[in-house]
């Protein structure tokens, strides 16, 4: 006889919620082959076209965020075609911003954000992403967040590790935006019990 309110072997713990493993496992099967897709559309697009889509998302970012003097503000360093944000970054500090990138310390922990100038030296850090050489921590107001897709109640869907959602927990003051390109958008991801919804979500027109 079934009888669901049984001691929960069956059942997995995820950042100490109880998920059905069923559950989970249906999951991580639709983001994966939603993360194939979704790279293959970046792939699939001309390197003039995702120059567009940065240079709108840039205009898109000014018009959001207003006066940014003394803000310190996470970007990020493009990869995997990401909108390239790294022009932007330049001009709001000749606006009296201070520019952080996200640095991975240790898989599965939540990212580290380091100050970055223009003529900063870099190195190359944990996934081969580019980071400033010199760490010099900050505590961002505003966290700009890449995102591979996004569904109608604000869930992202990034590259599939997780780093974002545990960094968010301990950031719950900054102010959050994804942005993305406009195929980005999807019905749902599933939201699960860890992810945490971006309070603002930025589109490249299409
Ligand atoms: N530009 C940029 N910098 C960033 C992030 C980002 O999304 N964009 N991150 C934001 O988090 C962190 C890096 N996150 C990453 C997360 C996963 C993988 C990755 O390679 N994952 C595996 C698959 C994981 C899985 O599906 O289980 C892979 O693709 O092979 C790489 C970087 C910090 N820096
Ligand atoms: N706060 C958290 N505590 C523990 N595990 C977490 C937390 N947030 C996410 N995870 C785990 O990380 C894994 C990847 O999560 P998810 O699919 O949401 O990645 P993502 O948001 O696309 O990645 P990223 O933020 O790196 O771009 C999941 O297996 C999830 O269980």
């Amino acid at each position: 006889m079934e009888d669901d309110s049984s001691p929960c072997f069956a059942h997995t713990l995820v950042d100490g919620q109880v998920i059905d493993p069923q559950t989970l496992h249906d999951v991580r099967v639709f983001r994966k082959s939603n993360r194939t897709r979704l790279y293959e559309l970046r792939k699939k697009q001309s390197l003039e076209t995702r120059e567009k889509a940065s240079t709108n998302i840039a205009a898109k970012l000014d018009d959001a965020l207003g006066d940014i003097a003394e803000k310190t503000i996470a970007a990020y360093w493009p990869i995997r075609g990401e909108l390239d944000l790294r022009p932007w970054m330049t001009k709001a500090i000749a606006k009296g911003a201070r520019i952080a990138l996200p640095v991975v310390i240790k898989k599965d922990q939540p990212v580290d954000f380091h100050l970055w100038t223009p003529d900063c030296a870099m190195k190359i850090g944990k996934w081969q992403i580019p980071v400033p050489a010199e760490a010099k921590a900050v505590s961002p107001d505003i966290i700009i967040i890449p995102l591979l897709g996004v569904d109608k109640e604000q869930y992202r869907l990034g590259n599939g590790g997780g780093y974002y959602d545990r960094t968010l927990v301990g950031l719950s003051s900054a102010k959050t935006i994804g942005i993305g390109q406009s195929f980005a958008r999807m019905d749902t991801i599933y939201p699960m019990p860890w992810d945490i919804p971006m309070q603002q979500i930025l589109l490249a027109d299409a």
